[in-house]
């Protein structure tokens, strides 16, 4: 049998180079159907959103589609490959925002010099679609460009390797706290990486009952304390006023470790030393801060998740973004707000205590998931994920008054993917 390299690279080359395709959704077939879809008939969409502008939205697929883009300075854990090598991820973003929300998507990757370039070319072609989603940018940039374009742009704009990751790191946590006998205000948490995914994944969790001060936050320089003075205005909000300088210091007698840094960082020596039934979200990708194969070799009474799809515990923001997505764009949300974030949060945590249907246990290949220490979180492939997160935030977006539209009346029905 080919190794998993071949397989990828083959499964990406053929049937046609790529994973995504643009499919026509009216009759194209005729002299009437062309001039209907295109001149002379047109013109009268045109005129019409030319008139009314949210019209944009009766007549194209604006409101149905995401757009996908990345610079490529920080592609998965693999570095700053650049745009074109990023290509591929943000196909497959495309791909699940397809398979898993039947939500549109276009892969676009941009090259630039200065931040306020990328930022100018994202708000300018941003209102061709209804939603977009910053994918692999580094941090400290990622955090000034979504930002800026949050401002600018009228639709909802989203780092997905912040607020996604947070979104599903907090439910998966809140579950493994639970499962693992822990409280999460007095949980000692160790945080290795202190860019996009890390930055985010500590604010969402102090929003969720974490304390700040029980956060010991690393870099490549190691703790970040008070002490630094190398620290960016992100890191600074995670100083902490301690003598721990090293991973070694830090991770002593922790419950969790949190890994969104790069592969291979936290050996069997150092997770010997955390506190009893510790919480493992090696969440690199491809390749984790520990394999969970080592981890379990090492100690019986622990966690462990991982961001990738062959291994249990899957933490990954694909459990979120396309179903965030589905409900801001629903509603017609300006913005994805804390309020929907962490309606999600809660819509994920809760899904996994629900008993697992057989399509998602054929899907997966497990003869049994039930919540417990190997099932924490749901599978990407459970179709309910789309329909309660997506109501969820749906809901939350009316209620915190950022969407534009009311609760849609098809959510009731069980499958969202079906009926949009
Ligand atoms: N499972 C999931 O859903 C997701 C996983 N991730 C993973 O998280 C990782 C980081 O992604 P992202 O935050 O977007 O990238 P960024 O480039 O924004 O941040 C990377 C951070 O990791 C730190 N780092 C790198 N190497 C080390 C090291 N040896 N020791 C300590 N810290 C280190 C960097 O330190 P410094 O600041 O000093 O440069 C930086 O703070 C990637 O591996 C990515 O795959 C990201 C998003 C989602
Ligand atoms: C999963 C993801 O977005 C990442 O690793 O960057
Ligand atoms: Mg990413």
């Amino acid at each position: 049998m080919k190794d998993l390299r071949q397989q990828a690279l083959d499964y990406h080359a053929s049937p046609t180079p790529g994973k995504i395709a643009i499919a026509i959704t009216t009759p194209a077939e005729t002299s009437r159907d062309l001039a209907l879809a295109y001149s002379p008939g047109v013109a009268e969409p045109c005129r019409e959103i030319a008139q009314n502008p949210d019209d944009v939205y009766k007549y194209t697929s604006k409101g149905n589609t995401v757009a996908v883009i990345s610079n490529g300075s920080a592609v998965l854990g693999l570095g700053n490959l650049g745009p074109m090598a990023s290509k591929p991820v943000m196909e497959g973003k495309a791909l699940l925002f397809k398979r898993f929300a039947n939500i549109d998507s276009f892969d676009i990757e941009v090259k630039h010099k200065t931040t306020d370039e990328f930022i100018n070319t994202v708000a300018n072609i941003a209102d061709s679609f209804g939603g977009i989603n910053l994918e692999d940018i580094k941090a400290p940039e990622c955090f000034a460009i979504e930002k800026a374009l949050i401002e600018r742009c009228k639709i909802p704009v989203f780092h997905d390797d912040q607020h996604g990751t947070a979104i599903v790191t907090a439910a998966g946590l809140i579950n493994a706290l639970e499962i693992q006998g822990k409280d999460i205000a007095q949980a000692k948490i160790v945080c290795l990486g202190a860019g996009a995914a890390a930055i985010a994944c500590m604010e969402l969790l102090i929003k969720c009952g974490v304390q700040r001060e029980k956060i010991y936050m690393l870099d490549t320089k190691g703790v970040i304390h008070t002490r630094r003075d190398d620290l960016n205005e992100y890191k600074k909000l995670f100083a902490n006023n301690t003598d721990k300088r090293t991973l070694s210091d830090a991770i002593d007698g922790a419950d969790v470790f949190v890994g969104v840094s790069g592969p291979n960082l936290l050996s069997p020596e150092l997770l010997n030393t955390m506190a009893d039934k510790p919480i493992i979200f090696a969440c690199s990708n491809p390749d984790p801060e520990i394999k969970p194969e080592l981890a379990l070799a090492t100690r019986d009474d622990l966690i462990i998740a991982t961001g990738r799809s062959d291994y249990p515990n899957q933490v990954n923001n694909v459990l979120c973004f396309p179903f965030i997505f589905r409900g801001a764009l629903d509603v017609r949300a300006r913005v994805i707000n804390d309020e929907m974030k962490i309606a999600a949060v809660n819509a994920i945590s809760q899904l996994a205590r629900e008993s697992v249907p057989a399509e998602v246990l054929a899907a997966s290949g497990d003869d049994e998931l039930v919540f417990g220490r190997e099932y924490i979180i749901p599978k990407p492939m459970d179709p309910r994920l789309c329909s309660s997160i997506a109501s969820a935030v749906a809901q939350a977006a009316i209620d915190s008054g950022v969407a534009g539209l009311p609760y849609p009346s098809n959510y009731h029905n069980s499958l969202i993917t079906e009926i949009t």
